[in-house]
């Protein structure tokens, strides 16, 4: 049996996009390991499932690369969004589930295959403080730790070894290493989970950078350009004063279809 699928990519962070409203691919995780094989597969981040949902346009469930299922992705979601816009699913504000909860996304603008989209995450309630680290949940866990150099930053080095510190972060994390540029602008370098490398861009790592930004220095910022490798996401956010609880989250960002094709399990 053959699968179709379409490639997207969002800032850098690219995708596996399979409509799977029919139900007929199952998302066997050494299959998505082979198709995200960068060498022996299509060679992708992660892979997205599109199916139905009652109450929603649909739902979205999503796969490191790893074939690990992950509760949320930003820039995936972002993805997701764009592909059932190109699908002709759900109106200007796509509601859809994913595994942290309900969504909605918006798509701003297109432009050929592409357009910048805006998505709506996750509150954040908690913030843990360690010895020059943040660590807090945006749909996924993640470690923040600011650095002066983030060129030189050690992010697959330290960011495995943190990754891995399973003592302090039971279900591993994600690890974001940021640089502050000035008030409202930061630069973001992030080793994710599931992938177990760094990423050209990781979209709820640039929400969570900017919510500890604010959170431990710039206490009167509530909007973000986060640069990222792949280029640059924004983020904004309403803060309940004084508290560690944030509402109101979006995340923005080029997202793009670069590609489609199908593929057999029999090619793999
Ligand atoms: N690339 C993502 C994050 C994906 C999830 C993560 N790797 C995990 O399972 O922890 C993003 O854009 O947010």
């Amino acid at each position: 049996m053959r699968t179709e699928f379409a490639k997207y990519e969002g800032a850098g962070n690219d995708f596996i996009l399979i409509d799977n409203r029919g139900e007929g691919f199952t998302p066997d995780p050494r299959l998505i390991a082979r198709l995200c094989d960068r060498h022996f597969g299509i060679g992708a981040d992660g892979v997205m499932t599109l199916s139905r949902s009652a109450g929603t346009d649909c739902a979205m469930r999503y796969f490191n690369a790893d074939g690990s299922e992950g509760e949320m992705c930003g820039n995936g979601a972002r993805c997701f969004a764009l592909f059932a816009e190109h699908l002709g699913i759900g109106g200007e504000r796509k509601r859809f589930t994913a595994a942290d909860g309900l969504h909605t996304a918006r798509i701003l603008r297109t432009e050929g295959t592409g357009g910048l989209v805006e998505l709506g995450m996750t509150e954040v309630a908690e913030i843990r403080r360690g010895d020059g680290w943040w660590f807090l949940n945006t749909g996924v866990p993640h470690y923040v730790e600011f650095v002066r150099d983030l060129d030189t930053a050690d992010v697959c080095g330290r960011g495995r070894a943190i990754r891995r510190d399973t003592a302090r972060f039971p279900q591993g994390t994600n690890v974001n290493f940021v640089r502050i540029l000035r008030d409202g602008a930061i630069a973001v370098r992030t080793y994710e989970r599931g992938v177990e490398a760094e990423t050209l861009a990781c979209g709820t790592g640039a929400t969570a950078a900017a919510i500890v930004t604010n959170f431990a220095c710039q206490p009167a910022v509530l909007r973000y350009d986060v640069a990222v490798p792949g280029g640059t996401l924004s983020v904004r956010f309403s803060r309940e004063a004084a508290t560690e609880h944030y509402s109101d989250i979006r995340l923005t960002g080029p997202a793009r279809r670069v590609f489609a094709g199908e593929f057999g399990t029999e090619d793999f």
